[in-house]
Protein backbone atom coordinates (compact mmCIF):
# COMPACT_ATOMS: atom_id res chain seq x y z
CA UNK A 1 0.00 0.00 0.00
CA UNK A 2 1.44 3.48 -1.31
CA UNK A 3 2.25 5.49 2.33
CA UNK A 4 0.42 8.34 1.10
CA UNK A 5 -2.70 6.12 2.06
CA UNK A 6 -1.70 5.69 5.40
CA UNK A 7 -3.83 7.97 7.25
CA UNK A 8 -7.14 7.31 5.62
CA UNK A 9 -6.20 3.54 6.32
CA UNK A 10 -5.10 4.15 10.24
CA UNK A 11 -8.41 6.41 10.72
CA UNK A 12 -10.22 3.16 9.28
CA UNK A 13 -8.31 1.23 11.74
CA UNK A 14 -9.30 3.21 14.39
CA UNK A 15 -12.69 3.27 13.60
CA UNK A 16 -12.89 -0.75 13.59
CA UNK A 17 -11.27 -0.94 16.91
CA UNK A 18 -13.41 1.12 18.25
CA UNK A 19 -16.25 -1.08 16.84
CA UNK A 20 -14.65 -4.07 18.27
CA UNK A 21 -13.75 -2.61 21.83
CA UNK A 22 -17.66 -1.73 21.72
CA UNK A 23 -18.44 -4.86 20.51
CA UNK A 24 -15.98 -6.54 22.84
CA UNK A 25 -17.91 -4.69 26.37
CA UNK A 26 -21.38 -5.62 24.86
CA UNK A 27 -20.69 -9.48 24.42
CA UNK A 28 -18.83 -9.48 27.88
CA UNK A 29 -21.78 -7.44 29.30
CA UNK A 30 -23.96 -9.89 27.78
CA UNK A 31 -21.79 -12.98 28.89
CA UNK A 32 -21.47 -11.57 32.41
CA UNK A 33 -25.42 -10.94 32.48
CA UNK A 34 -26.70 -14.05 31.21
CA UNK A 35 -23.51 -15.72 33.74
CA UNK A 36 -25.56 -14.14 36.64
CA UNK A 37 -28.75 -14.83 35.72
CA UNK A 38 -28.08 -18.62 35.39
CA UNK A 39 -26.14 -18.63 39.17
CA UNK A 40 -29.57 -16.74 40.49
CA UNK A 41 -31.65 -19.11 39.06
CA UNK A 42 -30.17 -22.30 39.87
CA UNK A 43 -29.78 -21.16 43.22
CA UNK A 44 -33.62 -20.46 43.24
CA UNK A 45 -34.10 -24.04 42.21
CA UNK A 46 -32.04 -25.42 44.88
CA UNK A 47 -34.25 -23.04 46.95
CA UNK A 48 -37.57 -23.99 45.85
CA UNK A 49 -36.51 -27.73 45.86
CA UNK A 50 -34.95 -27.46 49.73
CA UNK A 51 -38.18 -25.99 50.77
CA UNK A 52 -40.19 -29.18 49.10
CA UNK A 53 -37.71 -31.43 50.63
CA UNK A 54 -38.02 -29.71 54.12
CA UNK A 55 -41.70 -29.43 54.06
CA UNK A 56 -42.21 -33.21 52.72
CA UNK A 57 -39.86 -34.06 55.54
CA UNK A 58 -41.34 -32.55 58.33
CA UNK A 59 -44.51 -33.89 57.82
CA UNK A 60 -43.28 -37.36 57.46
CA UNK A 61 -41.35 -37.14 60.88
CA UNK A 62 -45.06 -35.25 62.01
CA UNK A 63 -46.67 -38.51 60.95
CA UNK A 64 -44.28 -40.49 62.42
CA UNK A 65 -44.05 -38.90 65.77
CA UNK A 66 -47.91 -38.52 66.05
CA UNK A 67 -47.98 -42.05 65.87
CA UNK A 68 -45.31 -43.01 68.61
CA UNK A 69 -46.74 -40.60 70.85
CA UNK A 70 -50.05 -42.07 70.38
CA UNK A 71 -48.95 -45.21 71.05
CA UNK A 72 -46.94 -44.61 74.01
CA UNK A 73 -50.43 -42.58 75.32
CA UNK A 74 -52.16 -45.99 74.60
CA UNK A 75 -49.59 -48.00 76.69
CA UNK A 76 -49.77 -45.27 79.17
CA UNK A 77 -53.05 -45.49 79.78
CA UNK A 78 -53.68 -49.61 80.11
CA UNK A 79 -50.74 -49.47 81.88
CA UNK A 80 -52.85 -47.47 84.30
CA UNK A 81 -56.09 -48.85 83.99
CA UNK A 82 -55.65 -52.83 83.35
CA UNK A 83 -55.65 -55.50 85.90
CA UNK A 84 -52.57 -57.40 86.35
CA UNK A 85 -52.31 -60.48 83.42
CA UNK A 86 -51.52 -64.08 84.39
CA UNK A 87 -47.61 -64.73 83.09
CA UNK A 88 -48.16 -66.22 79.97
CA UNK A 89 -44.81 -68.20 80.16
CA UNK A 90 -46.45 -71.85 79.68
CA UNK A 91 -45.63 -70.56 75.26
CA UNK A 92 -42.03 -69.66 75.91
CA UNK A 93 -39.58 -70.93 73.78
CA UNK A 94 -35.75 -70.69 75.59
CA UNK A 95 -33.01 -69.40 73.58
CA UNK A 96 -30.25 -72.39 73.34
CA UNK A 97 -26.91 -71.43 75.46
CA UNK A 98 -28.65 -68.23 76.18
CA UNK A 99 -30.57 -67.25 79.00
CA UNK A 100 -33.03 -65.31 76.56
CA UNK A 101 -36.72 -66.60 75.72
CA UNK A 102 -39.21 -65.90 73.07
CA UNK A 103 -42.96 -65.91 73.02
CA UNK A 104 -46.16 -64.59 71.24
CA UNK A 105 -48.63 -63.33 73.85
CA UNK A 106 -51.27 -64.02 72.07
CA UNK A 107 -52.08 -66.00 68.74
CA UNK A 108 -52.96 -62.88 66.92
CA UNK A 109 -50.87 -60.47 68.92
CA UNK A 110 -49.29 -57.98 66.23
CA UNK A 111 -45.61 -58.27 68.30
CA UNK A 112 -43.78 -60.81 69.90
CA UNK A 113 -42.23 -60.84 73.55
CA UNK A 114 -38.20 -61.35 74.11
CA UNK A 115 -36.46 -60.89 77.19
CA UNK A 116 -33.93 -62.37 79.77
CA UNK A 117 -36.15 -61.79 82.70
CA UNK A 118 -36.60 -65.14 84.80
CA UNK A 119 -39.65 -66.68 83.99
CA UNK A 120 -42.68 -66.52 84.92
CA UNK A 121 -42.70 -62.53 84.93
CA UNK A 122 -43.51 -60.92 87.69
CA UNK A 123 -47.11 -59.69 88.07
CA UNK A 124 -45.75 -56.31 87.45
CA UNK A 125 -43.75 -57.55 83.99
CA UNK A 126 -46.96 -58.86 82.95
CA UNK A 127 -49.25 -55.72 83.52
CA UNK A 128 -46.56 -53.89 81.44
CA UNK A 129 -46.50 -56.61 78.47
CA UNK A 130 -50.10 -56.40 78.39
CA UNK A 131 -50.45 -52.43 78.39
CA UNK A 132 -47.62 -52.81 75.52
CA UNK A 133 -50.15 -55.37 73.75
CA UNK A 134 -53.05 -52.59 73.99
CA UNK A 135 -50.98 -50.52 71.01
CA UNK A 136 -51.37 -53.78 68.51
CA UNK A 137 -54.36 -52.38 67.07
CA UNK A 138 -51.82 -49.17 66.02
CA UNK A 139 -49.16 -51.14 65.34
CA UNK A 140 -50.68 -53.34 62.68
CA UNK A 141 -52.77 -50.16 61.36
CA UNK A 142 -49.21 -48.83 60.75
CA UNK A 143 -47.40 -51.88 59.83
CA UNK A 144 -50.43 -52.40 56.97
CA UNK A 145 -49.69 -48.77 55.40
CA UNK A 146 -46.39 -47.82 56.10
CA UNK A 147 -43.52 -49.73 54.26
CA UNK A 148 -41.25 -47.35 55.43
CA UNK A 149 -41.15 -49.05 59.10
CA UNK A 150 -38.39 -51.46 60.07
CA UNK A 151 -40.11 -51.92 63.66
CA UNK A 152 -42.28 -50.97 66.06
CA UNK A 153 -41.86 -51.87 70.02
CA UNK A 154 -41.94 -50.92 73.31
CA UNK A 155 -38.40 -51.34 74.84
CA UNK A 156 -39.26 -52.48 79.01
CA UNK A 157 -36.42 -51.29 81.61
CA UNK A 158 -37.46 -54.88 83.20
CA UNK A 159 -35.25 -56.77 80.75
CA UNK A 160 -38.00 -57.61 77.84
CA UNK A 161 -38.61 -56.28 74.65
CA UNK A 162 -42.72 -56.28 72.50
CA UNK A 163 -41.43 -56.28 69.01
CA UNK A 164 -43.68 -56.40 65.88
CA UNK A 165 -43.78 -57.51 63.23
CA UNK A 166 -43.28 -60.69 64.70
CA UNK A 167 -43.13 -62.79 61.27
CA UNK A 168 -39.60 -60.62 60.80
CA UNK A 169 -37.85 -60.92 63.51
CA UNK A 170 -36.19 -64.13 63.35
CA UNK A 171 -33.63 -65.43 65.09
CA UNK A 172 -33.76 -62.17 66.82
CA UNK A 173 -34.01 -61.73 70.55
CA UNK A 174 -33.48 -59.47 73.27
CA UNK A 175 -29.95 -58.83 74.73
CA UNK A 176 -29.04 -56.01 77.40
CA UNK A 177 -26.96 -54.59 73.71
CA UNK A 178 -30.42 -52.67 73.30
CA UNK A 179 -29.92 -50.73 76.68
CA UNK A 180 -26.79 -49.14 74.90
CA UNK A 181 -28.57 -47.73 72.41
CA UNK A 182 -28.47 -43.91 72.66
CA UNK A 183 -32.19 -43.50 72.07
CA UNK A 184 -32.16 -45.57 75.68
CA UNK A 185 -30.02 -43.59 77.87
CA UNK A 186 -31.02 -40.32 76.35
CA UNK A 187 -34.89 -41.09 77.51
CA UNK A 188 -34.00 -41.77 80.76
CA UNK A 189 -35.45 -39.14 84.03
CA UNK A 190 -32.15 -37.53 84.52
CA UNK A 191 -30.76 -36.73 80.77
CA UNK A 192 -34.73 -35.82 79.22
CA UNK A 193 -36.95 -34.76 82.24
CA UNK A 194 -39.32 -33.08 80.01
CA UNK A 195 -40.07 -36.83 78.83
CA UNK A 196 -39.75 -35.15 75.10
CA UNK A 197 -39.34 -37.31 71.83
CA UNK A 198 -35.87 -38.82 71.37
CA UNK A 199 -34.43 -39.26 67.64
CA UNK A 200 -31.30 -41.59 67.85
CA UNK A 201 -29.31 -42.63 64.85
CA UNK A 202 -28.45 -43.86 62.38
CA UNK A 203 -27.10 -47.48 63.32
CA UNK A 204 -26.83 -50.77 61.88
CA UNK A 205 -30.17 -53.23 63.06
CA UNK A 206 -29.59 -55.77 64.91
CA UNK A 207 -32.15 -57.99 63.05
CA UNK A 208 -30.86 -57.07 60.14
CA UNK A 209 -32.86 -54.40 58.58
CA UNK A 210 -29.67 -52.27 57.61
CA UNK A 211 -29.34 -48.91 58.48
CA UNK A 212 -32.13 -47.20 60.67
CA UNK A 213 -33.60 -44.35 62.83
CA UNK A 214 -35.49 -44.71 65.88
CA UNK A 215 -38.18 -42.28 67.44
CA UNK A 216 -38.84 -42.99 70.63
CA UNK A 217 -40.64 -41.55 73.38
CA UNK A 218 -40.72 -42.51 77.18
CA UNK A 219 -43.30 -44.45 79.32
CA UNK A 220 -43.92 -43.07 82.42
CA UNK A 221 -46.49 -44.59 85.54
CA UNK A 222 -46.53 -41.55 87.52
CA UNK A 223 -43.14 -40.56 87.95
CA UNK A 224 -41.45 -43.80 87.51
CA UNK A 225 -39.99 -44.69 83.84
CA UNK A 226 -40.92 -47.99 82.76
CA UNK A 227 -39.20 -48.28 79.25
CA UNK A 228 -39.62 -46.51 76.06
CA UNK A 229 -42.24 -46.69 73.14
CA UNK A 230 -40.04 -46.75 69.81
CA UNK A 231 -40.03 -46.79 66.23
CA UNK A 232 -37.10 -47.56 63.84
CA UNK A 233 -37.09 -46.09 60.35
CA UNK A 234 -35.52 -47.35 57.28
CA UNK A 235 -32.70 -45.03 56.36
CA UNK A 236 -33.22 -45.25 52.22
CA UNK A 237 -36.52 -43.56 53.04
CA UNK A 238 -35.21 -40.64 54.42
CA UNK A 239 -32.37 -41.01 51.77
CA UNK A 240 -35.37 -41.04 49.48
CA UNK A 241 -36.90 -37.74 50.47
CA UNK A 242 -33.64 -35.91 50.25
CA UNK A 243 -33.74 -36.99 46.67
CA UNK A 244 -37.39 -35.71 46.08
CA UNK A 245 -37.24 -33.41 43.26
CA UNK A 246 -33.99 -31.80 41.27
CA UNK A 247 -31.57 -29.38 42.19
CA UNK A 248 -27.70 -28.76 42.07
CA UNK A 249 -25.93 -29.77 45.18
CA UNK A 250 -26.73 -32.28 48.08
CA UNK A 251 -29.65 -32.16 50.74
CA UNK A 252 -28.51 -34.56 53.65
CA UNK A 253 -30.08 -34.96 56.98
CA UNK A 254 -27.87 -34.17 60.01
CA UNK A 255 -28.62 -35.25 63.74
CA UNK A 256 -28.24 -32.62 66.69
CA UNK A 257 -24.92 -33.65 67.42
CA UNK A 258 -24.06 -33.00 63.78
CA UNK A 259 -23.97 -36.90 62.57
CA UNK A 260 -24.91 -37.58 59.19
CA UNK A 261 -28.22 -39.77 59.31
CA UNK A 262 -29.19 -39.71 55.37
CA UNK A 263 -27.52 -37.89 52.43
CA UNK A 264 -28.40 -38.30 48.70
CA UNK A 265 -26.26 -40.45 47.73
CA UNK A 266 -23.05 -41.94 49.24
CA UNK A 267 -23.70 -42.29 52.44
CA UNK A 268 -20.66 -42.78 54.67
CA UNK A 269 -22.27 -44.17 58.47
CA UNK A 270 -20.90 -41.87 61.58
CA UNK A 271 -19.88 -39.27 59.01
CA UNK A 272 -19.50 -35.91 61.21
CA UNK A 273 -20.61 -32.68 59.33
CA UNK A 274 -20.44 -29.14 60.54
CA UNK A 275 -22.63 -26.83 58.08
CA UNK A 276 -23.60 -23.20 59.39
CA UNK A 277 -26.96 -23.70 60.76
CA UNK A 278 -29.72 -21.25 60.44
CA UNK A 279 -33.31 -21.14 61.59
CA UNK A 280 -34.46 -19.88 58.83
CA UNK A 281 -35.72 -21.60 55.91
CA UNK A 282 -33.82 -19.44 53.09
CA UNK A 283 -31.00 -18.12 54.16
CA UNK A 284 -27.60 -19.29 52.44
CA UNK A 285 -24.50 -19.34 54.59
CA UNK A 286 -20.83 -20.53 53.60
CA UNK A 287 -18.64 -22.32 55.17
CA UNK A 288 -15.14 -22.36 56.04
CA UNK A 289 -14.43 -23.66 52.53
CA UNK A 290 -16.34 -21.15 50.56
CA UNK A 291 -19.19 -23.71 50.17
CA UNK A 292 -22.86 -22.40 50.57
CA UNK A 293 -25.73 -23.97 52.44
CA UNK A 294 -29.24 -23.95 53.56
CA UNK A 295 -30.87 -25.44 56.74
CA UNK A 296 -34.21 -26.05 58.30
CA UNK A 297 -34.66 -27.44 61.58
CA UNK A 298 -37.14 -30.53 61.27
CA UNK A 299 -37.05 -31.39 64.75
CA UNK A 300 -35.27 -28.84 67.32
CA UNK A 301 -32.04 -29.73 68.30
CA UNK A 302 -32.61 -33.15 67.42
CA UNK A 303 -32.89 -33.38 63.16
CA UNK A 304 -31.59 -30.78 60.62
CA UNK A 305 -32.14 -30.91 56.56
CA UNK A 306 -29.27 -29.05 55.29
CA UNK A 307 -28.20 -28.73 51.87
CA UNK A 308 -25.02 -27.89 50.46
CA UNK A 309 -24.15 -26.19 46.90
CA UNK A 310 -20.36 -26.80 46.18
CA UNK A 311 -19.37 -22.92 45.37
CA UNK A 312 -17.16 -24.79 41.84
CA UNK A 313 -20.14 -26.87 41.51
CA UNK A 314 -22.63 -24.06 40.96
CA UNK A 315 -20.00 -21.78 38.91
CA UNK A 316 -19.72 -24.52 36.38
CA UNK A 317 -23.37 -25.14 36.12
CA UNK A 318 -23.84 -21.60 35.50
CA UNK A 319 -21.19 -21.99 32.72
CA UNK A 320 -22.79 -24.92 31.25
CA UNK A 321 -26.37 -23.03 31.30
CA UNK A 322 -24.53 -19.97 29.71
CA UNK A 323 -23.10 -21.76 26.68
CA UNK A 324 -25.50 -21.93 24.51
CA UNK A 325 -26.01 -17.88 25.22
CA UNK A 326 -22.49 -17.26 24.77
CA UNK A 327 -22.03 -19.04 21.69
CA UNK A 328 -24.46 -16.89 20.12
CA UNK A 329 -22.81 -13.96 21.46
CA UNK A 330 -19.13 -15.18 20.22
CA UNK A 331 -20.58 -16.26 16.81
CA UNK A 332 -22.19 -12.26 17.01
CA UNK A 333 -19.07 -10.92 18.09
CA UNK A 334 -16.86 -12.84 15.08
CA UNK A 335 -19.72 -12.24 12.85
CA UNK A 336 -19.75 -8.27 13.86
CA UNK A 337 -15.97 -8.98 13.60
CA UNK A 338 -16.15 -9.95 10.31
CA UNK A 339 -18.70 -6.97 8.99
CA UNK A 340 -15.87 -4.18 10.66
CA UNK A 341 -13.07 -5.49 8.54
CA UNK A 342 -15.49 -6.03 5.31
CA UNK A 343 -16.88 -2.14 5.56
CA UNK A 344 -13.39 -1.25 6.51
CA UNK A 345 -11.92 -2.91 3.43
CA UNK A 346 -15.12 -1.62 0.91
CA UNK A 347 -14.67 1.60 2.49
CA UNK A 348 -10.39 1.25 1.43
CA UNK A 349 -11.31 -0.07 -1.95
CA UNK A 350 -13.52 2.38 -2.41
CA UNK A 351 -11.30 4.61 -1.64
CA UNK A 352 -8.62 3.63 -4.24
CA UNK A 353 -11.20 3.30 -6.54
CA UNK A 354 -11.98 7.03 -6.93
CA UNK A 355 -8.64 8.49 -5.68
CA UNK A 356 -5.13 8.61 -7.24
CA UNK A 357 -2.53 6.56 -5.50
CA UNK A 358 0.53 8.62 -6.16
CA UNK A 359 -1.31 12.36 -5.69
CA UNK A 360 -4.03 12.03 -3.36
CA UNK A 361 -6.01 13.61 -5.38
CA UNK A 362 -9.33 12.59 -7.23
CA UNK A 363 -9.29 10.05 -10.34
CA UNK A 364 -11.25 10.90 -13.13
CA UNK A 365 -14.38 8.34 -11.79
CA UNK A 366 -13.99 10.13 -8.67
CA UNK A 367 -14.14 13.24 -10.22
CA UNK A 368 -17.19 12.88 -12.30
CA UNK A 369 -18.95 11.09 -8.95
CA UNK A 370 -18.34 13.89 -7.03
CA UNK A 371 -18.86 16.70 -9.92
CA UNK A 372 -22.43 15.35 -10.14
CA UNK A 373 -23.14 16.46 -6.69
CA UNK A 374 -20.83 19.76 -6.81
CA UNK A 375 -23.31 20.85 -10.52
CA UNK A 376 -26.58 20.19 -8.46
CA UNK A 377 -25.59 22.13 -5.62
CA UNK A 378 -24.27 24.71 -7.59
CA UNK A 379 -27.80 24.98 -9.53
CA UNK A 380 -29.53 24.97 -6.01
CA UNK A 381 -27.30 28.02 -4.53
CA UNK A 382 -26.95 29.47 -7.89
CA UNK A 383 -23.54 29.71 -7.91
CA UNK A 384 -20.65 29.90 -10.73
CA UNK A 385 -18.66 26.50 -11.44
CA UNK A 386 -15.13 27.50 -12.30
CA UNK A 387 -12.91 25.14 -13.95
CA UNK A 388 -9.23 25.39 -14.03
CA UNK A 389 -6.70 22.83 -15.92
CA UNK A 390 -3.22 23.13 -14.61
CA UNK A 391 0.02 21.51 -16.06
CA UNK A 392 3.54 22.02 -14.85
CA UNK A 393 5.94 23.52 -16.88
CA UNK A 394 8.30 21.13 -18.89
CA UNK A 395 7.94 18.39 -16.27
CA UNK A 396 9.45 15.71 -18.88
CA UNK A 397 12.97 17.98 -18.30
CA UNK A 398 12.54 17.10 -14.36
CA UNK A 399 12.33 13.46 -15.25
CA UNK A 400 14.93 13.92 -17.38
CA UNK A 401 17.42 15.79 -15.65
CA UNK A 402 16.51 14.52 -12.03
CA UNK A 403 14.48 11.34 -12.73
CA UNK A 404 11.46 9.59 -12.32
CA UNK A 405 11.25 9.18 -8.40
CA UNK A 406 11.72 13.23 -8.12
CA UNK A 407 9.06 13.91 -10.96
CA UNK A 408 7.07 11.44 -8.89
CA UNK A 409 7.84 13.31 -5.64
CA UNK A 410 6.92 16.55 -7.66
CA UNK A 411 3.38 15.14 -8.33
CA UNK A 412 3.26 14.22 -4.88
CA UNK A 413 4.12 17.23 -3.55
CA UNK A 414 1.60 19.38 -6.09
CA UNK A 415 -1.39 17.14 -5.03
CA UNK A 416 -0.52 18.09 -1.14
CA UNK A 417 -0.31 21.56 -1.87
CA UNK A 418 -3.67 22.15 -4.09
CA UNK A 419 -5.32 19.37 -1.68
CA UNK A 420 -4.60 21.67 0.97
CA UNK A 421 -5.06 25.18 -0.51
CA UNK A 422 -8.68 24.44 -1.80
CA UNK A 423 -11.82 25.00 0.17
CA UNK A 424 -13.74 21.81 0.93
CA UNK A 425 -16.13 22.32 -1.47
CA UNK A 426 -13.33 22.42 -4.38
CA UNK A 427 -12.73 19.05 -6.21
CA UNK A 428 -9.00 18.37 -7.56
CA UNK A 429 -8.60 15.89 -10.30
CA UNK A 430 -5.25 14.24 -11.25
CA UNK A 431 -6.42 14.45 -15.24
CA UNK A 432 -3.44 12.36 -16.45
CA UNK A 433 0.48 12.66 -16.47
CA UNK A 434 1.06 16.22 -14.89
CA UNK A 435 -2.06 17.62 -15.59
CA UNK A 436 -4.79 18.64 -13.06
CA UNK A 437 -8.39 19.92 -13.51
CA UNK A 438 -9.88 21.81 -10.55
CA UNK A 439 -13.71 22.23 -9.91
CA UNK A 440 -14.24 25.53 -7.61
CA UNK A 441 -17.75 26.66 -6.90
CA UNK A 442 -18.02 30.37 -6.79
CA UNK A 443 -20.38 33.04 -5.56
CA UNK A 444 -18.93 34.94 -8.65
CA UNK A 445 -17.32 34.83 -11.76
CA UNK A 446 -15.59 37.79 -10.64
CA UNK A 447 -13.32 35.37 -7.62
CA UNK A 448 -12.57 32.37 -10.20
CA UNK A 449 -9.06 34.53 -11.28
CA UNK A 450 -7.70 35.28 -8.13
CA UNK A 451 -8.89 32.03 -6.45
CA UNK A 452 -6.96 29.98 -9.88
CA UNK A 453 -4.25 32.54 -8.99
CA UNK A 454 -4.00 31.97 -5.50
CA UNK A 455 -3.82 28.37 -5.97
CA UNK A 456 -0.88 28.91 -8.79
CA UNK A 457 1.18 30.96 -6.51
CA UNK A 458 0.75 27.64 -3.70
CA UNK A 459 1.92 25.22 -5.97
CA UNK A 460 4.79 27.00 -7.20
CA UNK A 461 6.53 26.69 -3.76
CA UNK A 462 6.79 23.54 -4.63
CA UNK A 463 10.91 22.48 -5.11
CA UNK A 464 12.85 19.97 -7.39
CA UNK A 465 15.01 17.61 -5.64
CA UNK A 466 15.74 19.02 -2.06
CA UNK A 467 15.25 22.79 -0.16
CA UNK A 468 18.00 23.89 -2.93
CA UNK A 469 16.60 23.11 -6.34
CA UNK A 470 14.82 25.42 -8.53
CA UNK A 471 10.48 25.82 -7.58
CA UNK A 472 8.27 24.61 -10.35
CA UNK A 473 6.11 26.82 -12.40
CA UNK A 474 2.12 26.11 -13.67
CA UNK A 475 0.24 26.82 -16.86
CA UNK A 476 -3.58 27.19 -16.44
CA UNK A 477 -6.48 27.37 -18.70
CA UNK A 478 -9.36 29.10 -16.84
CA UNK A 479 -13.25 29.16 -17.64
CA UNK A 480 -16.55 29.89 -16.16
CA UNK A 481 -19.17 26.87 -16.82
CA UNK A 482 -21.71 28.17 -18.82
CA UNK A 483 -25.47 27.26 -17.40
CA UNK A 484 -26.46 24.62 -20.40
CA UNK A 485 -22.59 23.50 -20.96
CA UNK A 486 -21.81 20.20 -20.55
CA UNK A 487 -18.86 19.88 -17.61
CA UNK A 488 -16.56 17.74 -20.58
CA UNK A 489 -17.28 20.86 -23.10
CA UNK A 490 -15.79 23.44 -20.33
CA UNK A 491 -13.20 21.23 -19.72
CA UNK A 492 -12.33 21.44 -23.63
CA UNK A 493 -12.05 24.99 -23.43
CA UNK A 494 -10.30 25.05 -20.44
CA UNK A 495 -7.66 23.18 -22.01
CA UNK A 496 -7.87 25.27 -25.26
CA UNK A 497 -6.94 28.33 -22.56
CA UNK A 498 -4.13 25.88 -20.90
CA UNK A 499 -2.44 25.62 -24.60
CA UNK A 500 -2.68 29.17 -25.21
CA UNK A 501 -0.67 29.74 -21.91
CA UNK A 502 1.94 27.40 -22.45
CA UNK A 503 2.14 28.60 -26.24
CA UNK A 504 2.14 32.38 -24.61
CA UNK A 505 5.44 31.45 -22.63
CA UNK A 506 4.12 29.06 -19.60
CA UNK A 507 3.83 30.27 -15.97
CA UNK A 508 0.32 31.71 -15.98
CA UNK A 509 -3.12 31.30 -16.23
CA UNK A 510 -5.21 32.52 -19.43
CA UNK A 511 -8.53 33.02 -18.66
CA UNK A 512 -11.65 33.26 -20.93
CA UNK A 513 -12.88 36.61 -20.85
N1 LIG B 1 7.59 11.06 -12.93
C1 LIG B 1 6.46 10.96 -13.59
N2 LIG B 1 6.35 11.45 -14.82
C2 LIG B 1 5.19 11.39 -15.48
C3 LIG B 1 4.05 10.79 -14.91
N3 LIG B 1 3.00 10.89 -15.79
C4 LIG B 1 3.52 11.50 -16.89
N4 LIG B 1 4.81 11.80 -16.70
C5 LIG B 1 5.76 12.46 -17.62
O1 LIG B 1 5.38 13.82 -17.79
C6 LIG B 1 5.99 14.28 -18.97
C7 LIG B 1 5.09 15.22 -19.70
O2 LIG B 1 5.79 15.79 -20.77
P1 LIG B 1 5.19 16.76 -21.84
O3 LIG B 1 3.76 16.30 -22.16
O4 LIG B 1 6.11 16.83 -22.95
O5 LIG B 1 5.09 18.12 -21.16
P2 LIG B 1 6.14 19.06 -20.46
O6 LIG B 1 7.48 18.44 -20.51
O7 LIG B 1 5.66 19.38 -19.09
O8 LIG B 1 6.09 20.29 -21.32
P3 LIG B 1 4.95 21.42 -21.29
O9 LIG B 1 3.71 20.80 -20.76
O10 LIG B 1 4.82 21.79 -22.69
O11 LIG B 1 5.48 22.47 -20.43
C8 LIG B 1 6.33 13.03 -19.78
O12 LIG B 1 7.72 12.85 -19.85
C9 LIG B 1 5.74 11.89 -18.99
O13 LIG B 1 6.50 10.70 -19.05
C10 LIG B 1 4.19 10.26 -13.60
O14 LIG B 1 3.27 9.71 -13.00
N5 LIG B 1 5.39 10.39 -12.98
Amino acid sequence: MPPSLLPSTLKLRHHALVWLALSGLIMATICATTFVHHLEQLRAEAESTFASRSALLAKFVALHRDRVTVMRKLMQERYATGAVQPSPAPNAERHAGQDSWSLLPEPDAAGIASGSAPLPLSNEQSRELAAAMAMDAQIKAALQYDADLAWLYYLSAQRFIYIAPHGKVGSFHFSDALYERGYWEASSPTRNPARRMILKGPYQDLAGQGWIVTFAEPVYAAEHMLGVVAVDLRINTLEQLANVGRSLGETMMVSGDQRLIAKQSGFAPGMRLHPPLSHKLIDWNADDGGDLWLSSSVIDDELWLVHRLRRRELYLAAARESGSAWLMVLLFGLLAMMAVRLRAALIQAKLLMRTDPLTQALNRRGFYEKAEGLLALAQRQQLVLAVLIMDIDFFKKINDSHGHAVGDTVLKDLGTALRSTKRSSDLVCRWGGEEFVLLLPLASSDQALASAERLRAHAQLIHVGDINGPTITLSGGLVIKRADEPLDAAIKRADELLYEAKQGGRNNIRAAT
